[in-house]
């Protein structure tokens, strides 16, 4: 029996139960009747254990449901209580065997035996026609049924049915009372309804009036010799992932939506990410075309002053002392030439005709072309070369790296070569000092450090400047849009999420008013979202070869690292995981009657 003991209820202000106390049998039909509104649902909710927001007592075969943790009453709604809902509950996208399985899930084990039951039970109900129809396309009557063939699949010991009858013609209505009068002989049946003739069924009719629970009627007696025990088997069977994948699969396109749009957010930050890695990739064109960009010259005679100001800047690297030197020779096959005087030049302003500056660390050389022409006609072809410069008594053997634009006989060597040279030259007087700057962002501040000294340098400084303003600025503008884009596209993949997870709150209500603990629904859910995850990492995989497609059909070059790529992928993931814990939170914590009303 349950024994309902000085039992009340609010909402907010609003008292529904006020103090009531019951004894309700262990076996009959009892009919509850009061007007709309009174709290009749309320109470049923109550005793199946959807709602532990009360105060007073409700004990069922000895047992107080108020005192049971949320595992215990979970296995108490899936073990002992068959609801049927007056909005019915059924999940759309399912059929009709399958909404009535759900109730068995978590006892998989007698699988087909619960589908003969449930055949069984169809056949009873007058809708083994619809079986396998989609719940979608059943009448409001047909709803009705099915939910009552879910409410009586587990053969449970109380059966709580909220207007069972309210979509049923009369002779339907008289066909459903029939069952239950007759599966009431040996359980509890507690029938909602608004309708007089359905109580002539009743063994007893109770009202509720002023949140207070009367007695109309023949009184079926407590029956306390018959009364059992709740037994409250805690073990949960079945899989969560197996009806995570299956609600996957019923909301698909809504699935897919997300993780469309959510993957299109994370692919337009990474376009605009691209632009920004397109800037790296000027400057290292520029930094490859211009080998000497980094480095600085500075004409006249120093006391020492200008060279250890170079040399105590952190900034500069590799400072040397240049001199004019004499009579070098210079010879390719059985080409020679004398130069009498050479004088060291700046070498970042020159601009190149073909290949590169000597770089430092190489045995190389570059010609002007009027120097280049003694040697070959055709200039180009003296790239790759190997030239000997003989200098005092040594000779180099260097490989001709570039033609520069200077309009007379001249040439640049490497710096550790030209360095070597110095060393049998006449440093009496240098003629010039030669250093590098270390960071290419440094070169402009470096020319403004010595400007401020009234040191004229020769450096590529304005070239780099110019670069790195519009750079700068562009960068600034691309990381804005790209932060922006990101936060839009984490808004709506947000406001997306949220709102999946809200349009779920019935079905988690009915699943938890099934007995689906909150460990098994949270397994559900997290299932789904994995799902989810991977698919939106799927799709942004495929968006992004999708792109390079079209940036290779349009010749737009699309610059994504591969690292970007791998991040983007894996954040699309770990974004879809994120978001989706923390929209499902509250939903997984909601108790199965707040659920059903959202
Ligand atoms: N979760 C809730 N939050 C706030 N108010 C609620 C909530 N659930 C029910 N109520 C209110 O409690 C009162 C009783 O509701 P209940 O559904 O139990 O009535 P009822 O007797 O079953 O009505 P009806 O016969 O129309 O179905 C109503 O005024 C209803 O608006």
């Amino acid at each position: 029996m349950i024994q309902i003991h000085n039992l009340s209820k609010r909402y907010d202000d609003t008292l529904i139960l006020n103090h009531t106390s019951f004894t309700l049998p262990s076996k009959g039909l009892i009919c509850l009747l009061g007007a709309s509104g009174s709290g009749k649902s309320t109470l049923l909710h109550l005793l199946a254990g959807f709602d532990s927001q009360y105060s007073g007592d409700i004990t069922v075969w000895g047992t107080s449901i108020g005192k049971l943790n949320a595992d215990e009453l979970c296995a108490y709604r899936r073990d002992h209580i068959g609801f049927v809902f007056q909005n019915y509950h059924l999940l759309s996208g399912y059929t009709v065997l399958e909404n009535i399985l759900l109730a068995c899930e978590l006892n998989p084990s007698i699988e087909e035996e619960n589908r003969k039951n449930a055949k069984e039970l169809l056949n009873k109900l007058g809708l083994s026609q619809k079986t396998d129809a989609k719940i979608e396309n059943l009448s409001g009557g047909q709803k009705q049924r099915a939910a009552i063939a879910r409410a009586l699949i587990r053969n449970p010991r109380i059966v709580l049915a909220d207007e069972p009858t309210g979509a049923l013609d009369r002779s339907n209505s008289n066909e459903l009372m029939g069952l239950l009068k007759e599966i009431s002989k040996d359980r509890l049946v507690v029938v909602i309804t608004h309708d007089q003739k359905i109580c002539s069924f009743a063994d007893e009719v109770i009202h509720i009036e002023n949140g207070k629970m009367i007695a109309k009627g023949i009184d079926a007696g407590t029956d306390l010799t018959d009364q059992p025990v709740l037994s409250l088997n805690k073990t949960v069977k079945g899989s969560a992932f197996k009806r995570g994948l299956k609600n996957f699969n019923v909301h698909l396109i809504r699935y897919m939506a997300v993780s469309l749009a959510i993957s299109i957010g994370i692919l337009a930050f990474m376009l605009s990410l691209s632009s920004g890695n397109r800037m790296e990739e000027s400057i290292s064109d520029f930094k490859d075309k211009n080998t000497a960009y980094n480095n600085g010259y500075i004409k006249g005679e120093d006391d020492g002053t200008v060279y250890e100001l170079l040399n105590s800047d952190e900034r500069i690297e590799n400072v040397y002392n240049q001199y004019k030197i004499t009579d070098v020779t210079l010879r390719l096959g059985d080409k020679t030439e004398v130069m009498a005087e050479k004088y060291p030049q700046p070498k970042a302003t020159e601009s190149m005709s073909y290949g590169t500056m000597p770089k430092a660390g190489e045995q190389e050389i570059a010609l002007s072309p009027s120097l280049a022409k003694k040697f070959e006609k055709d200039i180009r072809n003296l790239l790759g070369k190997e030239l000997a410069l003989e200098y005092g008594e040594k000779e180099y053997m260097l490989t001709i790296s570039g033609i520069y634009n200077a309009g007379y006989d001249d040439f640049f060597v490497s710096s550790d070569i030209e360095k070597e040279i110095y060393i049998n030259a006449d440093k009496e007087k240098s003629y010039s000092i030669s250093y590098d700057v270390t960071d290419f962002e440094d070169i402009v501040a470096v020319s403004q450090m010595l400007a401020d000294h009234n040191i004229d340098s020769k450096t590529s400084a304005k070239e780099v400047g110019a670069l790195q303003s519009t750079f700068k600025g562009l960068n600034r503008l691309f990381l804005i849009v790209s932060i922006l884009i990101l936060a839009i596209g984490l808004s709506i993949s947000t406001v997306l999420l949220i709102k999946l997870q809200n349009s779920r709150y019935k079905e988690i209500g009915l699943l938890s008013a099934l007995g689906f603990n909150r460990g098994t629904i949270r397994r559900i859910i997290v299932s789904e979202n994995l799902l989810l995850s991977a698919m939106s990492v799927i799709f942004n995989a495929v968006l992004v070869g999708c792109t390079y497609l079209i940036g290779m059909i349009f010749d737009v070059a699309i610059i994504i690292t591969p690292l970007q790529i791998l991040l983007s992928i894996i954040s699309t993931g770990v974004v879809v995981i994120l978001i989706s814990i923390l929209a499902s939170y509250k939903l997984i914590r909601t108790e199965p009657a707040a659920a059903l009303r959202k």
